[in-house]
């Protein structure tokens, strides 16, 4: 019984050593029916948004970690909200038994040590499997993904948030507009959290990363034979979701073709897996989102004016952080805590022109800008106070009111791209990535700043 459970599973290894993914993937692929890797668990919030895992083998120390000892236990934690429903099983040095306990008591169902053998591995997820397909027998709750919060106390975050009260309970499809960073995925998921459908899946897929002969067995699944490597039928999104919410991002990506046929299955409430001739009826909710200015595609043609109305019974637009005013405030002192929490350091302050300068900057990225340089500064920082020199932001610095600061934030720029350049030995790309800039971008900078 717990064999056949093996072999039916499928089964994500996240670690960043790659030696260790490639073993494991080794082991691992004639024992269960499907293996992913993932050197990145900063990946895992997408990873998981599109697929799902019977079970994580999750690895405990990460290299680029500042604190090692939290991190794998912050992304269990992480795992019990984004996957409640599957089974973790860590692995660790044994130098850190007592964080893997830590971790049994965290919700892991066990811990295998490096180096491990690999039968008693095989039996650990065998035996983790059984336990959870126990507990999900017993209808027990599962804990509720926590949903993100959508913070933000500006007029227009306010109003938004009623309106998404009002709006979720309906079963009408939704589109949300905005630029990068402004939220649209947390507004998506409080939707559906606040729907009558929030015991039912949340299935998300993003359209803008899907090639053309993707799209179509992503969407609506195949059956077996229907091309070369589909060597078993499988459910598409669609079906995935069915009784919830399907979640469509970057829907102005799609190409005419794939509109045509999204169209179809949405008038029809049905689809047809790809090789088969039999409709499936479907019942989902459609919420779409994009950065794209939807109504110019369909001005010129690049969108169905047909689908648009079909996806925006209701619409909503996320304001751009720059204009959202306080809130920049607000969501820093956040991101400064959650992450002080996930680097177990204290949460440092933002001294007065640290503070100025987030306000008077443009946050082209938005929210998850921000996001990003809360966490860069808190894992850069040797101090409880943030400077403004602490804050490096992703995209090259234009601030809301150009002129006599230009000339403090040219220093400003010189002087991060020497602490980031100088922090990397010199090594050009891996310092670029740190900025957010491509080489050739520091490259540039270099030459201009004389470094
Ligand atoms: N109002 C908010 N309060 C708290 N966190 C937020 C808020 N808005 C966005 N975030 C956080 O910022 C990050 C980016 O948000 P999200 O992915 O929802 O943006 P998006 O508009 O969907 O981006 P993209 O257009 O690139 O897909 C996420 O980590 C999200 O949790």
């Amino acid at each position: 019984m717990a064999v056949q459970l093996l072999k039916k599973a499928s089964v994500l290894v996240v670690d960043d050593d790659t030696d260790v993914l490639t073993s494991m993937a080794m082991l691992l692929r004639p024992e269960v029916r499907v293996v992913q890797t993932e050197k990145n668990p900063e990946r895992l919030p997408a990873l998981l948004r599109q697929e799902t895992f019977d079970l994580v083998l999750l690895d405990m120390n990460y290299h680029r970690s500042v604190n090692t000892s939290n991190e794998g236990l912050y992304w269990l934690q992480q795992l019990r909200t984004l996957a409640p429903a599957s089974a973790v099983v860590l692995i660790t040095a044994y130098a850190d038994i007592n964080l893997a306990i830590r971790g049994l008591k965290d919700g892991a169902a066990d811990f295998v040590v490096k180096p491990w053998r690999n039968d008693k591995l095989l039996a650990s997820l065998d035996e983790a499997l059984t336990r959870r397909q126990l507990t999900n027998k017993s209808h027990r709750q599962l804990p509720k993904p926590a949903v993100s919060p959508l913070l933000g106390e500006s007029t227009t975050m306010q109003t938004l948030r009623r309106t998404i009260e009002k709006i979720a309970p309906t079963d009408a499809n939704v589109l949300i507009l905005g630029e990068n960073g402004t939220g649209k995925d947390v507004v998506a998921r409080l939707i559906h959290a606040q729907s009558m459908r929030a015991s039912q899946p949340f299935v998300g897929v993003d359209l803008g990363a899907l090639s053309e002969p993707l799209l179509e067995s992503e969407l609506f699944g195949y059956v077996k034979g229907a091309f070369t490597d589909a060597r078993q039928d499988r459910a598409g999104r669609f079906e995935a979701a069915a009784g919830g919410t399907l979640f469509l991002d970057e829907i102005g990506n799609l190409s005419l073709p794939g509109q045509t046929k999204l169209l179809t299955a949405l008038q029809q409430r049905q689809i047809t897996r790809l090789g088969s001739h039999t409709p499936i009826p479907v019942d989902v909710r459609v919420v779409s989102a994009t950065n794209a200015p939807i109504q110019h595609l369909v001005q010129t043609d690049r969108f169905r004016k047909d689908l648009v109305y079909r996806l925006n019974t209701i619409e909503l637009t996320l304001p751009p952080l720059r204009e959202r005013g306080d809130d920049v405030r607000l969501l820093a002192a956040h991101f400064l805590e959650q992450y002080a929490t996930k680097y177990g350091k204290p949460t440092p302050r933002l001294e007065g022109r640290a503070l100025a300068r987030l306000l008077n900057y443009r946050f082209p990225g938005n929210v998850r800008e921000l996001q990003h340089t809360m966490e860069r500064a808190v894992v850069m920082s040797e101090s409880e106070v943030l400077t403004a020199e602490d804050l490096v932001f992703s995209s090259v610095e234009t601030t809301l009111t150009a002129g006599p600061e230009t000339t403090r934030l040219a220093e400003l720029e010189k002087g991060t791209i020497q602490k980031v350049v100088d922090k990397h030995h010199g090594n050009i790309t891996k310092a670029a990535k740190e900025l957010g800039i491509t080489r050739m971008a520091l490259y540039r900078r270099l030459g201009k700043y004389d470094l």
